[in-house]
């Protein structure tokens, strides 16, 4: 369990953040837009016409905003944290693109509702991934730096034995470990406020996870806040998160509003399966990239196309569902700190991964459902690893076939984006062309 610093300082002007000490400004390349530009954009989803100090939250929780150098808030944090903050609470399905801040917004929310003089679960949030979990708890960390607050990881490979009672105030980690810890008596979900699904549509869609997720909505008191949020609600899993959160607030994005503007999509049309891994390497021995993911279809893809990339002296890393905890960690972590640059991955990696550094997201396979049709929600997601938070990035989809080219025009035509196609036999022009956005 983390127990956070109960430092409570008083507020001072100089403890807010000033807007130049954000670091967001971004001049390298030909994209000279600043991110604070953005936030004073009103067609941007990173504007807001509030500031953090006008959407009343507890002092200490707006120096952990302080912490974290954010200085305005966002679209989606300025129209959630008042409804969130309500009392008494209301639940709310939210939807607003990648990299825009839902995490802060539901953290918050947590923060906030938590009495942390109470050694009690006081609020559960849950993700699809340990990476995200982790992601999340980290976020949490910081935010929650001056309440008292205190955190448990809740993952495969966690910090407890398995009789030890866990009475954190609040719970992050993905369903699988929380059922195993509610099995073993070692959880109790009575006095739980807050009950926070991330990347929603997925939890509650997915074979297994979405069970889950309703016997532990079961298992809080009626009373409980239930707040979910994802980029994505397709039709169905939208009308299901409404009946899961009854009765809920809304917030949501117009289709048009989907997608990502500052990402720039592309495609390179293969000749075949084999040579999509040679105009991989191509592309990846004539461009200087920050950090990159690569997305495929399958584990062993992903073993194959690292193996081969490695073979042509390319440093890169793989990640999948299929390795031991600690491996996944350790990459991860080498791919956070910037020592890996490059990392193959499957849809494990898809959802609510932020690392601004990412530039470049190439989907070697397009992303497809189980019944093998071009899966909208996923693509959106994968592509939105890069573009954070206004970041400028591109996404790249290799096309080998007359099906893999139908599932990204399907793709296109759904979100109505361009997606140019970029030269496989004259890497002068397709070098020129992606380094515009990169
Ligand atoms: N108000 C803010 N000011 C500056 N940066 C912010 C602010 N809010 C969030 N960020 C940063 O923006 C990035 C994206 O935030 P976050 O990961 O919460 O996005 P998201 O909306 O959950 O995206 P996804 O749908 O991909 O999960 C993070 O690096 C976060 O620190």
């Amino acid at each position: 369990m983390e127990k956070l610093s109960d430092n409570l300082k008083t507020l001072t002007t100089e403890d807010k953040p000033q807007e130049e000490r954000s670091g967001l400004t971004e001049t390298d390349g030909e994209i000279k837009v600043t991110l604070t530009d953005q936030q004073a954009d009103p067609s941007s989803p990173l504007y807001s016409a509030k500031s953090f100090e006008e959407l009343g939250l507890r002092d200490t929780l707006l120096q952990g905003i302080y912490r974290m150098k954010f200085t305005k808030p966002s679209n989606i944090q300025e129209r959630a944290l008042p409804l969130l903050l309500r009392d008494p609470a209301e639940n709310l399905v939210a939807q607003s693109q990648s990299g825009t801040g839902k995490t802060a917004a539901f953290v918050l929310a947590m923060l906030s509702r938590v009495d942390p003089s109470v050694p009690v679960t006081q609020a559960i949030c849950l993700a699809p991934a340990r990476e995200l979990a982790l992601q999340i708890m980290s976020v949490a960390k910081e935010m929650g730096h001056y309440t008292g607050t205190t955190l448990q990881f809740v993952s495969r490979g966690m910090d407890i034995s398995r009789t030890e009672k866990v009475t954190a105030n609040i719970l992050i980690g993905t369903p699988g470990t929380l059922m195993d810890l509610l099995r073993r008596n070692q959880v109790t979900f009575k006095h739980v406020k807050v009950f926070v699904l991330d990347e929603a549509d997925n939890m509650l869609d997915a074979q297994g996870l979405g069970a889950q997720c309703i016997r532990i909505k079961n298992l809080v008191p009626k009373t409980a806040q239930i707040l979910l949020f994802s980029a994505t609600f397709s039709e169905i899993v939208d009308k299901f998160a409404h009946r899961f959160a009854s009765p809920a607030n809304e917030i949501k994005l117009k289709k048009k509003d989907l997608s990502v503007d500052a990402i720039k999509q592309f495609y390179m049309d293969c000749k075949d399966a084999d040579h999509k891994l040679e105009v991989l390497k191509e592309l990846y021995a004539l461009m200087t990239i920050g950090q990159s993911i690569i997305f495929v279809r399958t584990r062993n893809t992903a073993d194959r196309v690292s193996a081969a990339m490695k073979e042509s002296g390319h440093a890169v890393e793989y990640l999948h569902g299929k390795l031991e905890t600690e491996d996944r960690d350790r990459i991860m972590k080498k791919f956070r700190d910037g020592i890996a640059k490059v990392l193959v991955t499957t849809n494990v990696l898809a959802r609510g991964i932020d690392i601004q550094q990412v530039n470049m997201v190439v989907n070697y396979d397009i992303p497809v459902d189980r019944y093998n049709k071009p899966d909208f929600e996923t693509y959106l997601h994968r592509i939105g690893r890069t573009g954070r938070f206004g970041r400028t990035g591109v996404a790249i989809n290799f096309v080998h076939n007359k099906e893999s080219l139908d599932d990204m025009v399907a793709i296109r035509d759904h979100f109505n984006r361009e997606i140019v196609k970029v030269p496989t036999d004259d890497w002068d022009e397709t070098e020129k062309i992606l380094k515009r956005y990169m």
